[in-house]
């Protein structure tokens, strides 16, 4: 008998990812495995391969068939990686989990460290915070576009078409490659936000549903992730922003350290905040940064 439906994108990490929830909504409720049943949607973002995401403008990418195969009600729950999902989601669609968090970390495979990057080395990325990190640290690097599951990525690194490249330790560990690369400080590069954290939506009106995956959230985790998604809110920005964020949480106290960067590095802003509720804390730190944040980085964002 099929107890519960979760719907996920058909790649390797998300696959991984979908086996990690099933198995904790096993452990919680004492269903079998097989009662859980995993339905594949295939999305926009698992088509275009060959263009850069933001190029393509349209936001929702890998979330668009997820959110309407759960509108729908073909899934009763849809696993994401919370730093894929849109800022602003729909009325009718709720995050009712977050799993523990994994290593927020970026990686940096082909080199040891950005300093240690040979002088003019092509790192292939398609993200523009990774770029514009990058390039803050090393202006003489030459970014060139990168797209493509994991796997594909760290194949093209092997082939040469470019020298370094830069993936998310929770998505390679969730893939048995944590030994892949080098992990980079979080005060070298602030992750994106939500990075590391797998989140599973419901639809608002399904109670079942949202007591059923309720019962795996953790509460730290899901702390941080409203935090960090505030703070994207109130800056009208999404996961092609040029946005660094990471909350942490010692007691009741959320701490948000935050960094917004020109699209080439030339110019950036970081702060911090600490209070006890996340979305104000995501809202004042993004007020303050856009306050101080010089014209050339103010104007990528919001208000
Ligand atoms: N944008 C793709 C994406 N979405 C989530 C992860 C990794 C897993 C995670 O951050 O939870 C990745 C790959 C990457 O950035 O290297």
């Amino acid at each position: 008998m099929i107890r519960f439906r979760l719907g996920t994108r058909g790649s390797p990490l998300a696959l991984t990812q979908a086996a990690m929830v099933r198995a904790a909504l096993c452990a919680a409720h004492g269903w079998h495995d097989e009662e859980v049943a995993t339905v594949i949607i295939r999305t926009t973002g698992d088509r275009v391969q060959d263009r850069a995401l933001a190029e393509i403008g349209g936001k929702a990418l890998w979330t668009k068939e997820l959110d309407r195969a759960l509108l729908d009600g073909e899934i009763d729950a849809a696993v994401h990686s919370m730093k894929d999902v849109e800022t602003v989601r729909p009325a009718a669609i709720r995050i009712a989990a977050t799993l523990p968090r994994a290593d927020v970390r970026d990686r940096l495979i082909g080199a040891a460290s950005v300093e240690a990057l040979p002088r003019n080395a092509r790192v292939g990325t398609s993200s523009p915070r990774r770029r514009a990190q990058l390039l803050r640290l090393r202006p003489d690097l030459t970014i060139t576009l990168f797209r493509g599951n994991v796997e594909t990525r760290l194949a093209k690194l092997a082939a040469g078409e470019v020298d370094a490249t830069l993936l998310a330790a929770a998505g390679l560990a969730r893939l048995g490659r944590d030994e892949v690369g080098h992990a980079i400080p979080t005060d070298v590069m602030l992750p994106a936000p939500a990075q590391g954290a797998v989140g599973v939506e419901v639809r608002a009106a399904d109670e079942v549903a949202h007591a059923a995956v309720g019962a795996i959230d953790d509460p730290a985790t899901h702390a941080c992730i409203v935090a960090e998604r505030a703070l994207l809110a109130a800056l009208r920005a999404d996961c092609h922003s040029p946005v660094g964020a990471l909350a942490s949480l010692a007691g009741e106290t959320l701490s948000l350290r935050a960094e917004l960067l020109a699209e080439d590095g030339e110019a950036h802003v970081t702060g911090s905040v600490e209070g006890t509720q996340g979305r104000l804390c995501g809202a004042t730190l993004a007020a303050e940064l856009l306050d101080r944040a010089p014209p050339v980085v103010r104007r990528l964002f919001a208000a």
